[in-house]
């Protein structure tokens, strides 16, 4: 299939992505709260949105950071995603989530999470291909790109870390640790 040439950079408003759905009862779960795979499922379509919107081609999830459900999403409820492209690499895209939950009789709003997908673009052969740079057009389109290089940094250090620690880890002399949690051994 023949490509249009992409741009060397596009803005990071190009590509914003607001996503808004309203929480029907079969998103619930036993409780009656939303269940957090419904949302997890919303965040990845919007990530997606947005990262293919700014890359000109089609993505793929690779790693999800900061998933944490910090309050519950009620069924009536209006949710809103809104995404857009934090940074960009070579291939990889990293589009951050605010998820918000409007009540819509009282107008009240509370912010449920802020997670941050990591995306790869795709060529038609599947293969990563290269996307355009982002345009920073605020200061706050700065300090989250800069952001970004941080968690990246900080994620590569933690993962050597641990992938240090867990090659290091002698089972039969860290047993004692299990003495302090809430476990027993039945073996
Ligand atoms: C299993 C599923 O169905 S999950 C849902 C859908 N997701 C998918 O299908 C993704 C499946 N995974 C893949 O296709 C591959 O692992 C890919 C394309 C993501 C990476 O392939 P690789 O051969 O490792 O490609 P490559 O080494 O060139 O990396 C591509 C980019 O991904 C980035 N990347 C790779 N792994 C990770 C990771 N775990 N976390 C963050 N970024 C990553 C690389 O840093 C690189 O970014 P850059 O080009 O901006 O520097």
């Amino acid at each position: 299939m023949s490509q249009i040439a992409l741009p060397e950079f596009r803005p990071v408003s190009y590509s914003r992505v607001t996503l808004t759905e309203l929480m029907i009862p079969s998103y619930a779960n036993f409780g009656g709260k939303i269940h957090g795979g419904i949302l997890l499922s919303l965040m990845d379509k919007v990530a997606y949105a947005a990262a293919s919107k700014h890359a000109g081609n089609y993505c793929v999830t690779v790693s999800v950071d900061g998933v944490n459900f910090l309050q519950p999403v009620e069924v009536g409820e209006l949710v809103s995603l809104l995404a857009s492209v934090n940074y960009v690499g070579r291939t990889s895209l990293l589009v951050g989530i605010k998820v918000i939950a409007e009540d819509v009789r009282s107008g009240s709003v509370k912010h449920t999470n802020t997670s941050y997908f990591t995306m790869v673009a795709k060529d038609d052969t599947g293969r990563p291909t290269t996307v355009p740079g982002l345009s920073l057009e605020t200061p706050e389109d700065s300090r989250r790109f800069l952001e970004a290089i941080k968690r990246r940094e900080f994620r590569e250090r933690n993962k050597a870390e641990f992938d240090n620690a867990l090659s290091a880890l002698a089972v039969h002399q860290e047993m004692y640790l299990l003495q302090q949690e809430r476990c027993q051994i039945v073996y």
